[in-house]
């Protein structure tokens, strides 16, 4: 059995004292029995992050790491940092970052495989384009970025691994993918996780769907088969909305 995973990525978002306070307001609301809950914030807020959240069973998540543990890459924070932090999570390859910050399969792939090194589980994001999507390219994209992000994992480390699909058309657009159209990609995911390890493997690997998920649609994403919980950006920056989104993943 999948345990659900709602996780909220707070993007550039928050102060310090706004993070805290978010905490204070959810704590105890967004902690439901048999959902986890993380909250991935910017660098700057998750030594208070973790703080805040001591006691609690929300956990805290990066939003990047680079792959090396140290060295001179100015303005990079590696993943022996994070864990000194106590960072259980890290989003890698949102699809802001590789459109932005020009991340490629093969940086995913080291973050990815470095995040093990530390003990952090990577939330590794897929997703297409919508010229790709109108193209009938959907699962190519998906089974290439998938196995790029995989290269080199042991099974035990892929079962652990976290895969967000998030179809960037539907990153805070409010045109959310109908959830059986995430189902159906979702399910090709594990496929591909299958025909790269093996039954086991693919039937432990949570996969998330990311791109405009509400309190109002949250649980049609959960109902399907494959859809293991929630990368969710602007709706998980109010409390009140977040509570719902984990209420919602029951
Ligand atoms: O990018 C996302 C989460 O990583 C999705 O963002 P929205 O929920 O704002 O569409």
């Amino acid at each position: 059995m999948r345990k659900p995973i709602i996780a909220g990525n707070w993007k550039m978002f928050k102060t310090i004292a706004e993070s805290v306070a978010f905490v204070n307001e959810v704590k105890g609301k967004a902690e439901v029995s048999g959902v986890e809950s993380v909250l991935c914030a910017p660098y700057t807020n998750l030594p208070a992050l973790v703080e805040a959240v001591k006691g609690t069973e929300i956990k805290v998540g990066a939003q990047n790491m680079h792959w090396e543990e140290n060295g001179a890459f100015t303005g990079e924070i590696s993943g022996v940092m994070l864990k000194d932090l106590g960072v259980h999570y890290v989003i890698l390859g949102h699809s802001e970052r590789r459109q932005y910050f020009a991340e490629t399969d093969e940086t995913v792939n080291k973050k990815t495989l470095a995040a093990f090194n530390y003990g952090i589980t990577p939330i590794v994001c897929v997703g297409e384009k919508l010229e790709e999507r109108e193209a009938g390219q959907t699962k190519e994209v998906c089974r290439v970025q998938t196995e790029g992000a995989l290269k080199g994992l042991s099974a035990e480390q892929a079962a652990q691994t976290v895969i967000a699909y998030e179809p960037i058309w539907a990153i805070g657009t409010g045109k959310s993918s109908t959830a059986d159209d995430a189902n159906e990609v979702i399910a090709y995911i594990r496929e591909v996780v299958k025909s790269l390890y093996n039954e086991q493997t693919a039937e432990a690997l949570r996969i998330q769907y990311g791109g405009s998920v509400k309190p109002n649609n949250v649980s049609e994403y959960m109902q399907q088969s494959d859809i293991d919980g929630a990368l969710v950006g602007g709706a998980s920056l109010e409390p009140a909305s977040y509570i719902a989104l984990v209420e919602g993943a029951k």
